[in-house]
């Protein structure tokens, strides 16, 4: 049976590129019976062709971004059935900004040492993100605070134990 995302629960599987987020995010969101977004998606063009030319997004690049992650978080969580979305949410701000919209917004934060981060972005073929924009990922990295709802997940592990440590914690009664 699937877990169940209590009052319409939106998860936020966050991090910096190559943590693991669409890899975690793709299964934790099928195991919990729930849609699941790509952030990355909803990057305007113009932004991915600026990160794919090696320059790291600011924070005007990404308002338009997190509008529109904002409003799908509003949507989702007025669903009925919650959702997981991939999305970096490097920053404190832009995390209080989807909790601004009231609705229940629970963090996985996937902590990954930079070392790693870099070899399975060298590893990884197809993808726009540059390794080389993982020195301003880790500069612009807030990482998950204590007050904030949320578990932070060590990312280091194979897909399969960084999966079950988030299905435990998001399965958590209390959650
Ligand atoms: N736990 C893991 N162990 C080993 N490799 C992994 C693990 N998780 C993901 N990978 C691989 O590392 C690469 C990056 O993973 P993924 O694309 O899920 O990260 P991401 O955080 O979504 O990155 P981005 O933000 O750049 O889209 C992929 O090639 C993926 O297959
Ligand atoms: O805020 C940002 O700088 C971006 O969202 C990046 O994190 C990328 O989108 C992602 O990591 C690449 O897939």
């Amino acid at each position: 049976m699937a877990a169940t995302v209590g009052g319409s629960r939106v998860v936020i599987v966050m991090g910096v590129s190559g943590s693991g987020k669409s890899t975690v995010g793709t299964r934790l969101a099928e195991r919990l019976g729930v849609p699941f977004l790509e952030g990355d998606d909803l990057h305007p063009v113009a932004n991915r062709v600026k990160m794919a030319s090696g320059q790291p997004l600011d924070d005007a690049d990404r308002r338009p971004w997190l509008a529109a992650l904002t409003e799908w978080i509003r949507r989702t969580a007025s669903s009925g059935h919650g959702g997981v979305a991939a999305c970096s949410a490097l920053r404190r701000a832009y995390r209080d900004e989807f909790r601004r919209t009231g609705a229940n917004v629970w963090f996985v934060y996937l902590a990954l040492d930079r070392e790693v981060a870099e070899e399975r972005m060298a590893r990884r073929t197809g993808h726009f993100m540059p390794a080389e924009l993982l020195d301003s990922q880790y500069a612009t990295l807030d990482p998950l605070h204590a007050g904030e709802p949320g578990v932070t997940v060590d990312a280091s592990g194979s897909p399969e134990r960084v999966l079950a440590a988030a299905v435990r914690a998001v399965s958590r009664p209390d959650r």
